[in-house]
């Protein structure tokens, strides 16, 4: 049995807005897959609530279907389902309200001892609502934890007041801040990458790297998410969380154990270091598009001002592309641009770390020899995870001496041969662990936001309108002048090559 197979304590999972996107796409196939891996015990139980006028045989139904559509053929089968299924409850109770709480008080009678896992996957404002009812009727227990989804709040002001209502009924221990891009494996891999090698701590800073470009590239559009994408925009909806993470993972310092406070304290430390953007520079550290009409993987795409939502009657300026110029003000930093872009409607889903190492300092080799480009460490977090590393070598044969760059490929299908647990399937199984390390802390998030939202009030302020770009391109031109401005260029070969 594997680490990640270990059965963990028995449990009982309330995922809080069970019949919505989140919970039916991803928690609950999640949770099926844990399940058939052996790796949930006893009677654990997984109760949806919402408000939907439900019968626990109607939601089960829906979660079927919901399981029988976004897991792989080979995954979904009788066996397990029977299982799995019998777990399912459903309660329609209302977060606003006292409706059907006392419902949910019944359903959890005698079993105070066992975990209590709270999945927050609504709206956060009703994050304080969901936690005061918790309360109110009894259901916190000492084995009790709380999961909120991203985006805690919309700025530094709503993610101060929902910390401190979730605060005032769950103990900082408690509370689970989740940000799925940490569960990732090739996430993880770059703490195995940076501090099990010795071969990249002594070269990982200024002196050694050029620039660093962190690029999260989704084809899907918002995909029935408008109402909220629209209020939310690229910036909130991936920057302030999973991009910044990311950055806080390649950036940070040796932590000095892979204890939760050690990773977090370290993490930390960076968003602090963050130059600020604000109107001074936004102009030269920011680019924002939105997607017009075009086409993805071959298939005509519609325009995202025609997206439900979009608006709401008015032309939208909400940003579906970012691109950005980040500097990590610290000693090891200081001078090295990070670039980071994410956006939807982009010719590929791929999400890439690129750390360009700096030009050899002088060519002994002739002029026909061919150009020495500089080595590239990529880490390909999806799709197909790897790390490869970009060498200039010889091109083999005769006719004297000629340059060719050849790859390193650390393919993680190839090498391990094993299916590894998804994002949500790991964090999930680490909340019944009690093991936060992968979730973030309220101070982290709070600094994201912090830095965040000078971005936005820059944006506000100046007015300016998004830039278009075609779907189904690498974003508005205005993204390409950005980083060649400083003589560098994006490294879009790489993503659609693989
Ligand atoms: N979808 C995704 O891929 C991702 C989503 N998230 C975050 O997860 C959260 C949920 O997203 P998503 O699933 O897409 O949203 P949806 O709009 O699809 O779902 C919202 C859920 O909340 C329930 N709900 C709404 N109001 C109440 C209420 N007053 N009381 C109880 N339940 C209520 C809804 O059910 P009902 O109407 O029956 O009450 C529904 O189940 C959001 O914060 C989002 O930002 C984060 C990462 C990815
Ligand atoms: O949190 C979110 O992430 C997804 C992208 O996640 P991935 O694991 O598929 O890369 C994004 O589509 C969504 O808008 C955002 O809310």
């Amino acid at each position: 049995m594997t680490a990640h197979t270990a059965p963990v304590d028995t449990f009982d999972y309330l995922v809080f807005g069970g019949t919505g996107d989140l919970a039916l796409r991803k928690l609950l196939p999640a949770l099926y897959l844990r399940d058939k891996a052996g790796q949930i015990t006893g009677d654990s139980r997984v109760m949806a609530v919402s408000r939907s006028q439900l019968s626990p045989a109607e939601y089960k139904a829906k979660a079927e279907e919901a399981l029988r559509q976004h897991l792989h053929a080979d995954e979904f089968d009788e066996e397990t389902w029977g299982r799995f299924g019998a777990r399912l409850d459903y309660v329609a109770a209302d977060a606003t309200t006292t409706h059907g709480w006392g419902e949910l008080q019944e359903h959890l009678k005698g079993r105070d001892e066992i975990v209590r896992v709270f999945y927050l996957a609504t709206s956060p404002e009703l994050f304080g609502p969901i936690s005061e009812r918790l309360r109110a009727f009894g259901l916190v227990t000492e084995k009790s934890r709380v999961v909120l989804e991203k985006p805690i709040g919309r700025d530094l002001a709503s993610a101060k007041r929902i910390n401190d209502e979730v605060g005032s009924v769950f103990a900082e221990e408690q509370i689970y801040r989740i940000d799925h891009y940490l569960g990732k494996e090739t996430v993880q891999n770059l703490l195995a990458l940076r501090f099990a090698n010795s071969l990249f701590e002594p070269v990982w800073d200024a002196g050694h790297v050029d620039h660093v470009q962190i690029t999260v590239a989704e084809t899907v559009g918002v995909e029935g998410r408008g109402g909220y994408y629209d209020n939310s925009g690229a910036l909130r909806d991936m920057v302030q969380n999973h991009l910044m993470q990311l950055l806080c993972l390649v950036g940070m310092e040796p932590p000095v154990s892979l204890d939760q406070e050690a990773v977090r304290d370290e993490k930390i430390k960076v968003l602090r270091s963050l130059k600020p953007i604000g109107v001074e520079n936004i102009a030269a550290s920011t680019v924002r598009g939105q997607y017009r009409a075009g086409a993805v993987n071959g298939a005509a795409v519609g325009a995202y001002a025609e997206e439900a939502g979009a608006g709401n009657g008015k032309p939208s300026n909400t940003e579906t592309f970012v691109a950005l110029k980040v500097e990590i003000e610290n000693w090891r930093w200081s001078g090295v641009p990070f670039y980071l872009r994410t956006g939807k409607r982009m010719p590929a889903k791929v999400s890439e770390i690129v750390i360009q190492f700096r030009q050899v300092p002088h060519s002994i080799f002739p002029r026909g020899a061919g150009e020495i480009t500089p080595n590239l460490l990529i880490v390909r977090l999806q799709p197909d995870e790897s790390i490869r590393l970009n060498l200039m070598a010889k091109d083999p044969g005769p006719g004297g001496m000629r340059l060719r760059e050849a790859s390193l490929n650390l393919s993680f299908a190839e090498t391990f041969k094993s299916r590894f647990p998804d994002a949500y399937e790991r964090l999930l199984m680490d909340v019944v662990r009690g093991n936060p390390t992968l979730f973030m802390r309220r101070d982290e998030v709070e600094a994201a936001w912090r830095w965040t939202e000078s971005i936005l009030d820059a944006w506000e302020a100046r007015g300016d309108s998004v830039k278009p770009y075609i779907a189904g391109t690498w974003g508005p031109s205005q993204s390409v002048a950005l980083i060649e401005r400083d003589g560098r260029t994006w490294h879009d070969d790489a993503m659609t090559t693989g």
